[in-house]
């Protein structure tokens, strides 16, 4: 059976082209640029083997003109140039990249790296210009060609002037609609927006004719508008700058410049891989917490380069979400980029880089909190949040990575203490790690639940974050010590005879506690002798998995129907006073229990920061006390 070759119907295709493959129009300049820039790099790399030629980097240049009058924006380039049958080839077949074969010739790897690969990037002219030309004069030749197109309909190729070497590429902006507008590209504040966003690290200088206001000669107050021709683009990317070059501010005026964060950046991480994947980055842990960080309008992410030119202003991908507040930038000539240049084609590489920056950024941090603890606080004291969220969330996956990055309020330090701290000087006879709920530290130190730990001599963790708790439940335990609240009904203290005391009052005091729990009945599991309280007369203590700092904060949540309630325990101080008058109503007057044991049961609840249920029940019966 004869074989035939597909016909791509050309117009169509240049139609899908331009409509479909592209979501923002301005990357025509990103692409017409990136261009010139390989047009330039080709000589270079025609004089590495031509000794009649000499290539002065300082010569080349690209240039950005609009022309507001005519509706035109011309990119000119020093570059190669085209001859007309490369004009015909490489403009004329559509997927045709005369920039890849070049490529694939001159295999030398140093720096110069040529960006064009698909053979489509500029046809997105047509996207924003009704007709294209091109003239051109290639390297060696006497004439110059122009080529000029009206988009699907097919192109022309003539003899044309042109002085110099390379080539002018010159739009004819289209009229704005409704929908759209064009006249943007022939703005020079927007032109040298999209020059600096995409193109800034272009090695070779962008020139455009900006207006600038200087002072007026022979006066100082007075200021005139002057056109000059600026270098728009900063050209060397700092991050292919040797470090040992950079100074903490020349990474502040980065950070700064590319607005990762009004702040200053806390701490910076450059990085120059050359193992399994080839890639630069620069990274930043910012100082302040941004103000919608904590809101599901932030969005995280790095800039992400390929041979310094953006490809993704937020990828998304290369950073784990405990670490969203990382800022900064990859660059990689490693990419498999699909044709966009928008998107990846597939994502090993993406993956092998988020990996090796995420182990960067858990060392950094280590070495933070190891050996400059104050800026570590600092940081601790803007994302520590998010860290314990990573430990929390996708059911604790993440824990190991982020355990030791962990700091928590303690009752035996001024400053915030890490688990190894905190463990490294436990008692031996110490079984658990104890950990208080609560508001704020001040609170905490106050609960009446902490009096057997404290008085033990142990040091308590004070929780005082919603997602604590939860994160420390994901946890379970660190360096095999398990974590305990203090309000748990086994705090793992041997007190023989405050146990043996406890259990002879709940003997002795059987009757006065079931009639306390059925008085209680749906609000608390049981009523007891308490072990842990020493000075204070009532607390609650929880049994099962949710704690009464749990029931709270899901309680708080939106949530309809979700209805978690912590199965709490009254637990009676048997040496305080008020216990003996518990013990005297139960045997003269019944009334008077009732109203001694919701005032106790609401007292608990105050402790605990719980709303009292009858606030008004509650002070008619402390009145009915006081009478
Ligand atoms: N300013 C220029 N000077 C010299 N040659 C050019 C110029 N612009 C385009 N070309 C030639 O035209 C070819 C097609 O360009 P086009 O932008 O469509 O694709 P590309 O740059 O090769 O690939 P990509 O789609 O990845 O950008 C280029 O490979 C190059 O050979």
């Amino acid at each position: 059976m004869a074989k035939k070759q597909f016909e791509a119907e050309s117009k169509r295709l240049l139609e899908m082209m331009i409509n479909s493959i592209y979501t923002q129009k301005e990357i025509f300049l990103r692409e017409l640029i990136s261009n010139a820039s390989d047009a330039t790099d080709k000589l270079y790399y025609k004089a590495l083997s031509d000794d009649s030629l000499v290539f002065d980097k300082d010569h080349y240049f690209i240039k950005v003109t609009p022309n507001k009058e005519a509706r035109t924006l011309t990119i000119s380039d020093t570059g190669i140039g085209m001859s007309a049958e490369e004009l015909e080839s490489n403009l004329g077949v559509i997927a045709k990249s005369g920039s890849l074969a070049f490529k694939k010739a001159n295999e030398a790897k140093d720096g110069h790296d040529i960006i064009g690969q698909f053979g489509v990037g500029f046809y997105s002219a047509f996207m924003v210009a009704d007709k294209v030309t091109v003239i051109s004069r290639a390297l060696g030749a006497e004439q110059a060609y122009k080529w000029e197109s009206e988009g699907a309909d097919g192109y022309a190729i003539a003899p044309a002037e042109k002085e110099t070497v390379g080539t002018d590429i010159t739009l004819t902006i289209k009229e704005s609609t409704e929908d759209d507008s064009y006249e943007e590209f022939l703005e020079e504040y927007r032109l040298r927006a999209i020059i600096k966003k995409y193109s800034d690290f272009i090695k070779y200088p962008i020139k455009m004719e900006v207006s600038s206001q200087r002072p007026k000669e022979g006066s100082e107050d007075e200021f005139e508008e002057v056109r000059e021709e600026q270098t728009i683009n900063s050209m060397v990317p700092i991050w292919k700058k040797n470090k040992s070059e950079l100074t903490d501010e020349d990474y502040t005026n980065f950070y700064q410049e590319k607005r990762y964060g009004f702040d200053k950046p806390l701490k910076h991480l450059h990085i120059s891989a050359d193992g399994a994947i080839v890639y630069n980055a620069i990274l930043f842990i910012p100082e302040n917490t941004p103000f919608d960080y904590y809101s599901k309008e932030y969005e995280k992410g790095l800039e992400l380069y390929s041979s310094g030119v953006l490809i993704m202003e937020k990828c998304a991908d290369l950073l784990p979400d405990y670490f969203s507040f990382v800022k900064g930038m990859v660059d990689s000539e490693d990419l498999s980029l699909n044709i966009s240049r928008e998107m990846l084609q597939h994502d090993r590489q993406l993956k092998l880089i988020a990996k090796n920056i995420k182990n960067k950024i858990k060392s950094q941090l280590q070495s933070l909190l190891k050996d400059e603890r104050e800026s570590y606080d600092k940081f601790y004291q803007s994302f520590g949040r998010q860290l314990k969220y990573g430990v929390y969330s996708d059911y604790g996956r993440d824990k190991d990575v982020l355990i030791d990055l962990l700091l928590f309020h303690s009752s035996k330090a001024d400053k915030l203490v890490t688990l190894d701290e905190y463990v490294s000087r436990m008692p031996e006879e110490q079984k658990y790690i104890y950990y208080a709920t609560g508001e704020s530290k001040e609170r905490i130190a106050r609960l009446p639940q902490t009096e057997l730990v404290a008085d033990k001599g142990y040091e308590i963790l004070y929780f005082t974050e919603d997602i604590d708790e939860f994160a420390i439940k994901m946890l379970m335990n660190y360096k095999e010590k398990e974590f305990r609240s203090v309000s748990s009904s086994d705090l793992g203290i041997d007190s023989e005879d405050k146990d043996k005391e406890a259990e002879d009052k709940a003997e002795d005091n059987q009757e006065l506690f079931a009639y306390m729990k059925e008085q209680l009945a749906g609000k608390v599991k049981d009523v007891k002798a308490s072990k842990r309280l020493r000075t204070h007369p009532v607390c609650f203590s929880s049994e099962g998995e949710v704690s009464i700092e749990m029931e709270k904060i899901l309680g708080a949540m939106p949530t309809p129907g979700q209805d978690v309630k912590a199965e709490k325990v009254l637990e009676i101080n048997t040496q305080h006073d008020v216990f003996h008058k518990l013990q005297g109503a139960l045997a003269g007057d019944k009334d008077k229990l009732a109203v001694l044991t919701n005032v106790l049961y609401n007292q608990a609840l105050l402790i605990e920061g719980l709303p009292v249920e009858d606030p008004v029940q509650y002070t008619n019966d402390v009145c009915k006390i006081m009478a």
